[in-house]
């Protein structure tokens, strides 16, 4: 079924997937495309409404990202925001000009509203500002419908064309009402209905995933994570016996995962799962390898030769189910950014193995993702999981991986995480976890000198793992975290909690 489109065109802001989801929080389907996109495209997508997004650019200036000025006459209405108001004035023919430094306004800023349709219902007078440029002179048709004591045009309407503008960002979670903006525009300016809920999306989803795959067979990458957990299951109940999972049991994995993982999937969703245990293997080509770029390398390599023998054991499969999710799409458009870390991605493998890939996830934000999953009956413990990276405790294992080494941080990671959960914290942070530095400090305990291993914690905020902050753990918490772990586990000593945001830090340490 197709679902009404909102579209989000792109002009380089930060929040550019923050107002996806907004639209989408608000039950309306929502892509983001390039500002080059061509209009013809645009009309041919049917679009109930267009958002203009931010950016760092200024409109008045010949090289900055422009649209075709068609875009405002094809009867779709439009919201700018920010540079989207600046760019859309400039194209209409009002004037922006750059603000003096009196004039630029970054923060909680306080406005005063007119009536308008895309301010019914609000009642505070504050909102998030980030802009230097702004307009003057407003295009013909255009009134000004909302003031600073520095921005004349705080947002402007042409309420006949259905275009409308906001200087400030009603995106982002510190703007007062910002979401009623949003919903304004889609319900009252738009007229949409709201056909996007996750009910229509499993239904929708079941229906295409037994068109295109029919009776063919399909093979899963299963982690246990959330992304492909919840396609997994997707694509089971949509063709059921003939999916086939297989979870590789790396040796790297969390205490008792690798048990936890196979008794969800057997026993509540009755799939066939194949486990492959194989830790003597990849601790094997671990040996004497320290830098972590070459272990990255080698256990993603390792993945491989692990899924191409079992497929090989198979016979022919004819999918590759994927766990891709949207930032994933939307992330890979970005092809410029410097390597940081080769992330393992058993996602494009096996590159000679005919496979056709399904994505059945590639449309939606995690906190959707984990809406399916909890409608598809997959238990909240999973669901709600933190991120776990493919590599595992090959990359929280500084240095060279030992079975020693991962046996002492799977007790300590066990503790941290037990205390989380304990006082209620699990969720409120966004992923959390131990590691080993290659380090082994002196301690005394019971009068004894002792010479074991530092544990370092890491918690971090985030809402999607591109930046994220330190958590201010309470001293408390941090407190027992400390004393369990050098009470309770072999080989640990000391602890340490790292106090690193990203950037400059990276969230894991390899
Ligand atoms: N131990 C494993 N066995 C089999 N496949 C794996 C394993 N670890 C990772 N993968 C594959 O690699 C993909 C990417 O991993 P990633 O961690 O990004 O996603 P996830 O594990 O599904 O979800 P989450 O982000 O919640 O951890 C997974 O979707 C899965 O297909
Ligand atoms: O599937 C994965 N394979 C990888 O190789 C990998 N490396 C890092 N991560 C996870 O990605 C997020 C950002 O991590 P970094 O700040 O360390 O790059 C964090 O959530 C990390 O846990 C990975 N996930
Ligand atoms: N956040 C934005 O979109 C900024 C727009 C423009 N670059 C300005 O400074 O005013
Ligand atoms: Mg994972």
């Amino acid at each position: 079924m197709k679902h009404e489109l909102v579209l989000v065109v792109d002009f380089g802001g930060q929040y550019n997937q923050l107002i996806a989801r907004r639209v989408r929080e608000n039950n309306v389907y929502c892509e983001i495309i390039p500002y080059t996109t061509d209009i013809d495209k645009i009309k041919a997508m049917n679009p109930k409404g267009i958002i203009f997004t931010g950016g760092p650019n200024s409109a008045y200036l010949e090289n900055s990202p422009k649209i075709a000025k068609e875009i405002f006459e094809i009867g779709v209405p439009i919201l700018g925001i920010c540079y989207g108001i600046q760019v859309m004035s400039h194209i209409l023919g009002g004037n922006v000009r750059k603000g003096t430094n009196a004039e630029k306004e970054y923060g909680k800023t306080e406005i005063a509203y007119n009536e308008s349709a895309i301010f019914e219902g609000i009642s505070t007078n504050i909102v998030w500002m980030s802009h230097t440029d702004l307009i003057d002179k407003l295009p013909e048709g255009f009134k000004s419908i909302a003031q600073t004591k520095d921005c004349p045009v705080a947002a402007m309407e042409n309420a006949e064309k259905k275009l409308y503008g906001v200087q400030f960002h009603p995106e982002v979670e510190h703007c007062q009402e910002g979401d009623k903006v949003l919903k304004n525009f889609l319900y009252n300016v738009c007229g949409v209905s709201g056909d996007w809920t996750t009910d229509s999306f499993i239904a929708d989803k079941i229906k295409e995933l037994k068109e295109t795959i029919g009776d063919k067979k399909v093979l899963c990458a299963l982690s246990g994570g959330v992304d492909s957990s919840v396609a997994a299951v997707l694509v089971h109940r949509a063709i059921g016996d003939n999916l086939t999972c297989v979870f590789v049991d790396h040796g790297l994995l969390r205490k008792n995962e690798g048990d936890d993982v196979e008794r969800i999937f057997r026993d509540k969703f009755d799939m066939n799962l194949i486990r492959v245990n194989c830790e003597d293997r990849f601790l094997g080509k671990l040996k004497g390898i320290t830098e972590p770029e070459a272990k990255r390398k080698i256990i993603g390599e390792e993945f491989i030769r692990v899924f191409e023998e079992e497929s090989n054991k198979l016979g022919k499969m004819d999918f590759l189910v994927q766990g891709t999710i949207y930032p994933d799409v939307v992330e890979s458009g970005h092809g410029e950014a410097a390597t940081i870390k080769s992330h393992h991605n058993v996602g494009g493998i096996p590159e000679d193995i005919e496979f056709q890939i399904v994505e059945p996830l590639r449309e939606l934000f995690k906190d959707e993702v984990r809406k399916i999953g909890l409608e598809l009956g997959i238990e909240e413990g999973l669901i709600f999981r933190h991120p776990f990276p493919g590599p595992g405790l090959g990359i929280r294992v500084i240095g060279e991986v030992t079975k020693e080494k991962c046996d002492i941080l799977r007790e300590a990671d066990a503790i941290y995480m037990d205390i989380l959960k304990e006082h209620g914290l699990y969720r409120e942070i966004w992923q959390a976890f131990a590691t080993l530095p290659d380090v082994k400090t002196v301690g005394v305990m019971g009068d004894e000198r002792t010479y074991a291993y530092l544990v370092g914690i890491r918690a971090v905020t985030s809402s999607d793992g591109m930046t994220s902050d330190w958590y201010k753990m309470p001293y408390d918490v941090l407190e027992k975290i400390s004393n369990r772990i050098v009470n309770e586990v072999d080989g640990a000593n000391r602890v340490v909690y790292d106090i690193t945001s990203k950037p400059p830090g990276t969230i894991e340490w390899e």
